[in-house]
């Protein structure tokens, strides 16, 4: 599928098993798919923008005990190797998990079905964070229009029709939630919401502490709340991903940290849309107990 970018440059997205991803990721696929997880892993997972670099900083000020310096190290993409991340010559996120001493903090957008199977075989903990579908397809649809090493996303209508057909990388957000929620019963998941972390932060990173087997006061608690708003993050070059540079991601055209809100997709969809959406949304989702909050 070949798609152009503002930069009117043509994005090649492949596909495996019918979920569309960078073409660097496909090239590495057997590497992926044999990635060696270890029994004390911790895995971040997420469908793209629905919170992950949120959960990361969550994660990481946890693991360095609130100390804000520590998780100063360096960018957040470089805290959490990345597993389906390639981008030839720079090493694969494969190759940073490798080369990362235990017990490793890890990232992927991958679907339960893509995951390499070591992950599930090793029992490792993962932690996932579901955000409503109408607020990722905006988010997205920003972060498309602003990130050069994915396809233009077109007019808001036209990516109306990609997002709900899946045709966006690490395909759809309904099989993505849906077989999450399905495995969490299965395995250690800890399955948090954007909308809950946005309406009771401290609750929810108590929830985290409690997974992570870590005991914490209530002051460092209350640090970590305060560290990882959305205030602090968007000012944060350690989380803003303001050392990106500009022809990879164009933050003139919007920003990495953009809006940090639960419903802003009510400033987006038309009636009409709305309405469709909530048609197909229960189509696909039928027969799950899944259930979003839409607004605060
Ligand atoms: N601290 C905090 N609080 C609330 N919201 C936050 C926070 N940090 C990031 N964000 C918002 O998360 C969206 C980006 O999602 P991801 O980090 O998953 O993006 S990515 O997939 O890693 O590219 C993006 O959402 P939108 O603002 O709706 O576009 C970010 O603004």
């Amino acid at each position: 599928m070949a798609l152009t970018s503002e930069l009117g440059k043509q994005i090649k997205l492949k596909e495996v098993e019918g979920t569309l991803l960078q073409p660097a990721t496909v090239d590495n696929w057997s590497e992926i798919q044999s990635f060696e997880a270890k029994p004390d892993d911790l895995l971040i997972c997420t469908y793209p923008k629905a919170g992950t670099t949120w959960i990361q900083e969550i994660v990481d000020m946890i693991e360095q005990n609130g100390d804000v310096e520590k998780c100063q190290r360096t960018i957040i993409q470089h805290r959490h190797p990345f597993i389906e991340w390639a981008r030839p010559p720079q090493p694969s996120g494969v190759e940073k998990a490798k080369a990362m001493p235990s017990p490793r903090i890890l990232k992927t957008h991958l679907s339960t079905q893509l995951l390499p199977p070591s992950f599930w075989e090793n029992n490792c903990k993962f932690l996932y964070v579901a955000r409503n579908a109408k607020d990722c397809m905006v988010s997205y649809y920003h972060f498309q229009r602003m990130n050069h090493m994915l396809p233009d996303p077109g007019t808001w209508e036209e990516y109306f029709e990609t997002f709900i057909n899946g045709k966006v990388v690490w395909g759809s957000w309904f099989d993505h939630v849906k077989g999450w929620w399905e495995m969490k019963d299965r395995y250690q998941i800890l399955f948090l919401f954007y909308e809950d972390i946005k309406r009771d932060p401290k609750h929810e990173i108590r929830k985290v502490v409690q997974f992570m087997g870590k005991n914490m006061d209530e002051t460092v608690i209350d640090k970590i709340v305060q560290e990882t708003s959305f205030e602090k993050m968007k000012e944060n070059p350690m989380t803003n991903r303001s050392t990106v540079s500009k022809s990879i991601m164009d933050q003139s055209i919007s920003s990495f940290m953009r809006k940090g809100t639960v419903g802003d997709w009510k400033n987006h969809f038309t009636v009409a849309q709305n309405e469709r959406f909530d048609e197909i949304y229960r189509k696909k989702m039928e027969g799950t107990s899944i259930n979003f909050c839409m607004e605060l």
